[in-house]
C-alpha cells in the first residue's frame, strides 16, 4: 500500500513524492539564484536530476501544472513547495551529541537557510559544557526537557554513540519530541506517532560499492580478455561513440 501524506486537506501525496519535494526545492533556489523566473518542467527534471513526467506527476499533487508554452513561475512553485514541506515556517532543532558529526552539524548553514533553528547543542560528556558551537552553548543533556519546552523544539538530532542512542531517543519522546533525524547506526525503537529518520553514509557507500563492483563485473564480460583491438573496440562500443 502507498503510504500517502496530507496536509489541511491538500490532495493527499505519496510518501515517495514528498520524499522528491525537498530535491525539486534545492533545485528551484539554485534557478532563482541564477536569476531564472520561468522553466520548463524539462529545465527542472534536469536540474533536480529526474524524468520530467515524474516531476510533472509529483507536481500536479500539489495542484500545479506550470502554464503551456510558459512553463512553471520559479518564485511561485518555490513558495507553493516550501509550503507543502512546512519549511516556510520556523523548526526548532535540538542536537545531541556534540562531538565530531555533532560539530559539522551544528555549523552547517544549510539549516538555518531552510527554516531549521539549532536551538540547543547537549552532550553527556562535561568537558564539551560551556563551548560554543555557530553561536550555541553546548549544554549537559538533562537540560532537554528544559530546552525543549524553553523553545517548542519539533526535531531532535541523534549524534551520540550507538550505545547511547536509544536512550537518547526515549528522552527525546518523553519531552514531547515527535520527530527524530538519527545518525547512529542503530534501529531505534519509538512509538507509531513518532517518525524516525535514519541517515547513514556507510549504507550509501555499500551501495555505491555495489554498483561499482557491478560496473567492474559487467566490463569483464564486454571486454574479451588479451587482445588489445578488442579491447578498444568494446570501449568504443560501450562508449556509444558509433
Ligand atoms: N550517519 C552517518 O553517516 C554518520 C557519519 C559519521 C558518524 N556517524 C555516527 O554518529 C555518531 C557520532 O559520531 P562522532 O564521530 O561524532 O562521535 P564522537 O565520539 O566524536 O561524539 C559523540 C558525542 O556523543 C556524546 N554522548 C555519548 N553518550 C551520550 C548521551 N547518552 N547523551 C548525550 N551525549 C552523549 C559524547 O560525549 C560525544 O561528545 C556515531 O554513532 C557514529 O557512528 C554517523
Amino acid at each position: 500500500m502507498t503510504t500517502r501524506t496530507s496536509t489541511d486537506g491538500a490532495r493527499d501525496i505519496p510518501e515517495a513524492t514528498v520524499a522528491r519535494l525537498p530535491v525539486y526545492l534545492r533545485a528551484l533556489v539554485t534557478l532563482a539564484d541564477q536569476g531564472t523566473t520561468t522553466c520548463s518542467s524539462e529545465e527542472l527534471a534536469t536540474a533536480a536530476g529526474v524524468n520530467s513526467a515524474k516531476l510533472r506527476k509529483d507536481l500536479s499533487y500539489l495542484g500545479s501544472y506550470g502554464t503551456r508554452g510558459v512553463g512553471y513561475d520559479v518564485e511561485y512553485l518555490r513558495y507553493q513547495i516550501a509550503r507543502q514541506i512546512g519549511v516556510t515556517q520556523d523548526w526548532p532543532v535540538v542536537i545531541v551529541g556534540i562531538g565530531n558529526l555533532g560539530h559539522a552539524l551544528a555549523n552547517f548553514s544549510g539549516f538555518r537557510s531552510r527554516g531549521f533553528r539549532v536551538v540547543a547543542l547537549l552532550d553527556a560528556d562535561e568537558h564539551r559544557h560551556g563551548e560554543t558551537v555557530a553561536g550555541v552553548d553546548v549544554r549537559p543533556f538533562d537540560d532537554l526537557d528544559r530546552m525543549v519546552r524553553e523553545h517548542g523544539v519539533a526535531i531532535g538530532v541523534i549524534a551520540t554513540p550507538a550505545a547511547a542512542a536509544q536512550d537518547v531517543a526515549d528522552r527525546m519522546v518523553a519531552c514531547g519530541i515527535r520527530s527524530i533525524l538519527n545518525f547512529a547506526p542503530i534501529v531505534l525503537a519509538v512509538p507509531d506517532d513518532v517518525d524516525v529518520r535514519k541517515v547513514d553514509l556507510s549504507i550509501e557507500l555499500q551501495i555505491l560499492a555495489y554498483h561499482e563492483q557491478r560496473k567492474a563485473n559487467g566490463a569483464d564480460a564486454v571486454v574479451p580478455s588479451v587482445v588489445p583491438e578488442s579491447v578498444e573496440q568494446g570501449s568504443t562500443a560501450r562508449g556509444g561513440a558509433a
